[in-house]
């Protein structure tokens, strides 16, 4: 078996009125991520973990925020690009554990749902997504609510 591991890392600005993508889901907040694309930096962490694992660049590279294409598109249809990326070279996804930096508002009461949509674009069982929350105490951007960033780390594997 060849197991790889990648890791993830983006930040997002947070602007009042815009919608909050997190996870393939809206969250109801007054503030929401901004970005080329619905900027949901959950996916996108997760897409950069995984085209990490498989040595396949980032993100930015496969889908860049220069293209009109991708302006205001729904970050689940670049997760499933991905994820064609990622099998195209014989990689399955093992696990992947998340964390999501915000200072409000609280996501606990989101996160069965963001894990079920994941599972669903992913195709994987709810227990191979791990989703978790912290504020930063107040301190810097987050904090400061100016944005959002996110971590993820993922394990690939190719029988
Ligand atoms: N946006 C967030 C941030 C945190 N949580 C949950 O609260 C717990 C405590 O957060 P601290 O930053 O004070 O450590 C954290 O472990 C999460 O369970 C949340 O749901 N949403
Ligand atoms: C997702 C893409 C797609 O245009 O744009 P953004 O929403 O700006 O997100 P970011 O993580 O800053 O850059 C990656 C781009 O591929």
């Amino acid at each position: 078996m060849n197991i790889r591991v990648g890791q993830g890392y983006d930040v997002h600005q947070l602007k009042e009125g815009h919608p909050f993508w997190l996870g393939g889901i809206q969250i109801d907040h007054t503030h929401g991520a901004v970005g080329h694309s619905d900027a949901d930096v959950l996916i996108h962490v997760i897409c950069d973990a995984l085209l990490g694992a498989a040595n396949l660049r980032d993100i930015g590279f496969h889908f860049s925020d220069k293209d009109a294409q991708y302006k205001g598109i729904d970050s689940k249809i670049l997760l499933k690009k991905t994820l064609e990326l990622i099998r195209d070279k014989g990689y399955e996804v093992g696990n992947i554990d998340t964390t999501v930096c915000l200072q409000a508002p609280k996501l606990n009461p989101y996160i069965p749902d963001i894990k079920t949509c994941l599972a669903g674009v992913i195709g994987t069982d709810m227990d191979n997504i791990s989703v978790k929350a912290t504020t930063t105490e107040k301190l810097g951007f987050v904090g400061r609510k100016e944005g959002v960033s996110a971590y993820a780390t993922v394990l690939i594997y190719k029988k």
